[in-house]
């Protein structure tokens, strides 16, 4: 099949362009801004006739969650708009689109993991617009799949992983949050369960669906950070406080624990405990390859 996959230069389109370099399935065509801005519908749509585009892969996102509180129109647009400019290809292409939505679509009141069909009550400005980015998909691309996903970390770009290994190396203590309780989620497992799905589509069977996929098991921020340390082996003491003492622009959910059932039951995917990806993601950076 030929796939375009957009924010190719993002975390998880740069782990998807890694993986595609083992598939001989499958014709990848990878763009970013400013080749492809999504918002631009002529774009879209010419890139997706030049290649012959079957199924698009939307990694394209305004990703930066407190200056989305302030950046509102920019954040629609790209999580928004952009996604229902897709859609509209898609759905005239005949193709399938899939597309990434987020944890932050909760508010993080539940205490048991959040199921596909529970309602979503973003907090912020970005949940917001990945949640009206997903309505505009179900209502207009007959053919999709939205993954949600959470706390998304890679050897590419800037993540949370990534700011602690440099403030643990900088810094005696850190203070880092410890009642927001999620996912971490290695964007190269993320892309895995990707590819290993398209090699298992029916491009004859249209089928729209939402799944959740993060890695396995659960932890704050906290623990995150805190397994960051041990493993790199850095001395930096993490200190658990509340969100109250860690002030920032946007509300983050308390809980967005996913419930994976559906994505592992229905595509019989193995997907690894989050603590096994953070130590093959830091081996990877530790023999040479930091991207970004
Ligand atoms: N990061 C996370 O923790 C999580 C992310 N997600 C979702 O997963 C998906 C992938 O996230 P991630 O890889 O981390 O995102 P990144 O922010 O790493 O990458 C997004 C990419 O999209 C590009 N982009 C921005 N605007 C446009 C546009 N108008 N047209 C085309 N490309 C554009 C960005 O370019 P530039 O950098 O130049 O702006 C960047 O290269 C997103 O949908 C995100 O919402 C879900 C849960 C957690
Ligand atoms: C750097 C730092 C962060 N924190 C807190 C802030 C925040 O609550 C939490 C994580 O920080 P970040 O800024 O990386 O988190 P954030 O940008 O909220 O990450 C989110 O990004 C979007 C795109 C998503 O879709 C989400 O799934 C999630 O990954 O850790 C500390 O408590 N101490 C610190 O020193």
């Amino acid at each position: 099949m030929n796939i375009l996959v957009t924010g190719s230069r993002g975390q998880l389109g740069s782990e998807l362009q890694e993986l595609s370099t083992r598939s001989d399935n499958h014709r990848f065509f990878f763009y970013d801004l400013p080749d492809l801005d999504i918002t631009s519908p002529e774009r879209v749509a010419e890139l997706c006739r030049e290649h012959e585009i079957e199924v698009i892969i939307n990694c394209a996102a305004y990703t930066a969650v407190d200056k989305a509180e302030s950046d509102v129109d920019a954040a629609f647009r790209v999580n928004r708009d952009g996604a229902a400019v897709l859609a509209a290809c898609a759905k005239e292409r005949n193709a399938l689109l899939v597309h990434i939505s987020t944890d932050y679509v909760f508010n993080g009141k539940s205490h048991i993991p959040y199921r596909e069909t529970d309602p979503a009550t973003p907090l912020g400005v970005y949940g917001v617009s990945k949640w009206e980015g997903e309505e505009r998909i179900r209502d207009i691309a007959p053919s999709h799949w939205i993954i949600r996903t959470s706390w998304l970390y890679s050897i590419y770009g800037a993540n949370f992983v990534k700011t602690m290994l440099r403030l643990g190396a900088e810094r005696s203590t850190l203070n880092v949050v410890a009642d927001q309780i999620g996912t971490p989620t290695w964007a190269a497992d993320l892309a895995g369960a990707l590819v290993s799905m398209l090699e298992r589509y029916d491009k004859n069977n249209h089928y729209a669906g939402r799944y959740h996929y993060s890695n396995e098991g659960v932890c704050s921020w906290y623990d995150f950070a805190q397994a960051i340390m041990e493993l790199a082996e850095l001395p930096c003491r993490v200190v658990p406080v509340e969100s109250s003492q860690y002030p920032q622009i946007a509300e983050r959910p308390h809980y967005s624990v996913l419930n994976k059932s559906a994505i592992k039951d229905e595509w019989k995917l193995e997907i690894p405990y989050w603590r096994v990806s953070l130590a093959a993601m830091l081996e990877k950076l530790q023999h040479g390859a930091n991207k970004g």
